[in-house]
C-alpha cells in the first residue's frame, strides 16, 4: 500500500468514526430539529393532536395553525422521550378543544401560570392554558407532534436554552446545542424572543401606568 494510500485510508476512517460518533452520541435537541428543520404550510387550517395511550387516546381539535413555535428548554413543557427540548407554540385558546376522553386529562400543577392538561395515563401535555392576568392569557400552549397531520408552523426559535443545565446537562455541552440550533436558522435564547419579550414588557407598563393602554 502506498503512503498516499495509507493517508487516505485513515483520514477515511476517521471522518467515518467522527460521524458515527456525532450520530450515537449526539445528544437529541428534538426529532423535529435533530434531522432538519421542515417548513410549514401557511394555509395549515388546524388539525388534531393525540395523546401516546395505544387506545382510548385524548383527542384536542385545533380550529387553526399555531404561532410562535419553538424549543424551550425549561424543566415544565413536555418533552418526547430522550429529547432535551420541547418544541411547543400558541394558538387562541377558543381554538382548542378537548373532543375525546377528556376525563383522562388533569392539571399537572394549578398553580403555575401555564395550567397543562396532560393525559393521567401516559403523562403527554395536550394544551397548556392561562387562566390568571398574565401577557399570554387567552393562548394556549400545544405540541404539534401529537398531530397526524403535517404542514404546522416550524419551530421559529430557541428559548430557556440554559435552562436545559439545570435538568442536568453538561454545562460543556452548551456551545454544540447553540451551534446546532444556529446550523438550523434558529436563534437561541435565555429566556423568550425578542418579540415574545417585548409584548410582556409592554402589558407590564401598560399594567403599572408607565405606558397608555391605547398603543
Ligand atoms: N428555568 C426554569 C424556567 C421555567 C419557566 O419560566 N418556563 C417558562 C417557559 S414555558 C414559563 O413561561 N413558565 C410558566 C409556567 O410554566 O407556568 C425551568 O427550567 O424550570
Ligand atoms: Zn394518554
Ligand atoms: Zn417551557
Amino acid at each position: 500500500m502506498t503512503s498516499l494510500h495509507a493517508t487516505l485510508k485513515q483520514t477515511f476512517k476517521s471522518i467515518v468514526s467522527y460521524h458515527l460518533f456525532s450520530l450515537t452520541m449526539a445528544p437529541s435537541i428534538h426529532p423535529s430539529v435533530d434531522f432538519g428543520i421542515q417548513k410549514g404550510d401557511s394555509n395549515k387550517a388546524g388539525g388534531k393532536l393525540y395523546c401516546h395511550c395505544p387506545n382510548n387516546k385524548v383527542e384536542v381539535t385545533l380550529g387553526s395553525n399555531v404561532a410562535h413555535n419553538h424549543a424551550c428548554g425549561c424543566s415544565k413543557c413536555w418533552k418526547p422521550s430522550g429529547a432535551l427540548f420541547s418544541v411547543v407554540g400558541v394558538l387562541p385558546a377558543d381554538q382548542v378543544n378537548v373532543t375525546a376522553n377528556a376525563n383522562k386529562t388533569h392539571i399537572i400543577d394549578p398553580s403555575a401560570a401555564i395550567q397543562r392538561n396532560a393525559c393521567k395515563a401516559c403523562g403527554v401535555h395536550m394544551y397548556g392554558r392561562i387562566v390568571t392576568d398574565h401577557p399570554f392569557k387567552g393562548l394556549d400552549f400545544v405540541h404539534t407532534e401529537l398531530s397526524d397531520s403535517k404542514g404546522w408552523q416550524e419551530p421559529q426559535f430557541a428559548a430557556f436554552v440554559s435552562s436545559i443545565i439545570e435538568q442536568g446537562f453538561d454545562p460543556k455541552g452548551m456551545d454544540a446545542v447553540r451551534q446546532k440550533f444556529k446550523k438550523e436558522g434558529l436563534e437561541s435564547y435565555d429566556v423568550l424572543s425578542p418579540a415574545l419579550m417585548d409584548l410582556i414588557a409592554t402589558y407590564t407598563a401598560q399594567k403599572s401606568g408607565k405606558l397608555s393602554s391605547k398603543l
